[in-house]
Order: C-alpha cells, then sequence, then structure tokens
C-alpha cells in the first residue's frame, strides 16, 4: 500500500517540478506507511527529480531516520500533519511564487476564499457561495516552534486542505496522493486567481 503511495507520490514530484512549484531545492513531499512511520523526501534535494530512494523512513512521533540520512528542515510539519489527522496519508509542500506573494499581500491570520466555483476543487466544499479560510503562519526558522504555534491553532479552529506560510509558500495534504494533488492544484488556481483579483479591483 505505501509503496504505490510513494510511487504516486515520485510521479506528483516530477508534476511539480515541471510546474516550476520546487524552484532551487524548494519544497518537500511525505507518504504515510502506517501510524508510526512516514516517508520524507531527503534535505536540499531537487524535488522535481526524485526518485523513491530519495526518501527516507521517519518516526511520526520522534521524528528519527534510522537510515541516518537527513530528513527534510521541515519535517517536525509533515509529522505534524500526519499527528493531527489521522486521515492524511500524503503531504505536499511547495514554494509557488503565488502562495509566496499572496501570504505576504494578506496581513491577517486567515486567507478568505470566496466566489471561486474552483472552491469545489477542496474535498467538502460544494458551493461558490461559502468561504474556505486559509490559516496564515507566520515563517520561523525554528521548525518546532513553528509546529507548536500550528498545533494550538489546530486546538482553536478547524485546519482543512493545507496552511500557508507567510513569504515562504503552501504546505497541503490529502487522504492520499491524488488527493493531496488535487488540493494543491486547486489551492493554487484559487491563489493565483485572488492574487489578480487584488491587482485589478480595489474591493
Ligand atoms: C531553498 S529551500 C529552503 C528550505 C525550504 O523551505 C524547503 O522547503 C526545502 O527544505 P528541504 O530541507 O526539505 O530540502
Ligand atoms: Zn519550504
Amino acid at each position: 500500500m505505501w509503496q504505490q503511495r510513494l510511487t504516486q507520490l515520485v510521479t506528483a514530484c516530477h508534476w511539480i517540478g515541471s510546474k516550476g512549484w520546487a524552484p532551487a531545492t524548494g519544497g518537500n513531499m511525505s507518504v504515510r506507511e502506517d501510524e508510526q512511520w512516514c516517508w520524507l523526501s531527503e534535505s536540499g534535494r531537487d524535488k522535481g527529480t526524485l526518485t523513491t530512494d530519495d526518501f527516507l523512513k521517519v518516526n511520526i512521533a520522534t521524528l528519527q531516520a534510522p537510515s541516518g540520512r537527513t530528513p527534510s528542515a521541515e519535517t517536525g510539519l509533515h509529522t505534524l500533519i500526519y499527528r493531527l489527522f489521522p486521515e492524511a496519508n500524503a503531504v505536499l509542500h511547495v514554494h509557488t511564487v503565488n502562495a509566496t506573494v499572496l501570504s505576504r499581500i494578506e496581513k491577517n491570520a486567515q486567507l478568505a476564499l470566496s466566489g471561486y466555483e474552483m472552491q469545489k476543487s477542496l474535498t467538502g466544499q460544494q458551493s461558490h457561495l461559502d468561504t474556505v479560510p486559509i490559516a496564515i503562519f507566520e515563517n520561523d526558522q525554528d521548525i518546532a516552534a513553528l509546529s507548536a504555534r500550528i498545533e494550538a491553532y489546530a486546538q482553536q479552529h478547524p485546519l482543512h486542505y493545507g496552511f500557508l506560510l507567510r513569504g515562504h509558500g503552501l504546505t497541503c495534504w490529502g487522504k492520499d496522493v491524488s488527493e493531496a494533488r488535487r488540493h494543491l492544484e486547486g489551492l493554487e488556481f484559487l491563489f493565483e486567481c485572488e492574487l489578480k483579483r487584488r491587482l485589478y479591483t480595489t474591493e
């Protein structure tokens, strides 16, 4: 099961690379093996050309990688998502221009998406008339501190689909690689629309 997920993740990484969403080694990706373990991209790799050998088995509770190799610098965000959301089986983190810029233009702690048909690309969304809040967290080089802030937020608010790191990028997830890809592509489309709307209108 997880082996198939990992193969699908490698394909997703190549797609992300072809879109230019993981420039200059930015981004990281993972899939869950089970309750205890996940497979995370090795730190510092070009994420658009990864193979299955570039993913490291990581303990979700301890963040340890038995191989001794170094998993993503943002391992703590992936393991947090697997701990918080038992239904999440794939996590994608990207550095898209739209996510990076929009998260700086929006000064609030949430980006409110509404009025877009493409909101329905997000699981459970049924109408453009609803508002989908996407949390924005201040970026932090201290990933343990950032994880603690995200965990505290998640205890008070619903946290669906993904979150933005201000000036950094988007982290999103799904019940499988296919759903995580749809959330990524849907959110990225919505971010681009929202950026353009803000450029061309004053509302
Ligand atoms: C030039 S990318 C800076 C680090 C980062 O934000 C990222 O997503 C990649 O880090 P990793 O350790 O996963 O390669
Ligand atoms: Zn990053």
